[in-house]
């Protein structure tokens, strides 16, 4: 991803510290009556530099805001999603994007979903690699601890 953006290799991952940290999720999604009024998960961008999601291989949910609309990511058998984080947004100075993202309940099928979140040590500061800060696009973000 760093060459992506003509940087150095280790631009990104000398920021993450030593002792970098990985939390893995179970995600269970009961069955719900009023998908209408109830939410699996509520919109929000995971605060990871980047997480890699194994969704149920049967029962769709997730859904990630893109050009403003609402759209439902396909369930891929056997595929895992691969989502970028805000550590990963506050690093690229905003070039790599953290997509807002939420699951839907489903009327009659439980779902279940594993999240491994990828996030800089815990104590180590991060911010905008200097490469990626210039007069067309200034600093966007401050300094910040995990
Ligand atoms: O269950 C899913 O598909 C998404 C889970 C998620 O976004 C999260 O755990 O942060
Ligand atoms: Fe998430």
């Amino acid at each position: 991803m760093a060459k992506s953006l003509a940087l150095e290799e280790n631009s990104f991952s000398d920021q993450f510290g030593d002792n970098s940290v990985m939390h893995v999720r179970f995600n269970f999604y009961p069955p719900c009556t009023r998908p209408d009024k109830v939410l699996g998960l509520k919109p929000h961008s995971d605060r990871s530099w980047i997480t890699v999601l194994l969704q149920d291989e049967q029962v769709e949910g997730l859904q990630i805001v893109k050009d403003e609309k609402w759209i439902t990511v396909p369930v891929i058998p056997h595929a895992l999603v691969v989502n970028l984080g805000d550590q990963m947004q506050i690093m690229s100075n905003g070039i790599f994007k953290s997509p807002v993202h939420g699951v839907v309940t489903n009327t009659d099928k439980l779902r279940i979903s594993v999240a491994m979140f990828n996030e800089v040590e815990p104590e180590k500061e991060i911010g905008p690699v200097e490469g990626l800060i210039d007069e067309n696009r200034p600093r966007l973000y401050r300094n910040v601890k995990n």
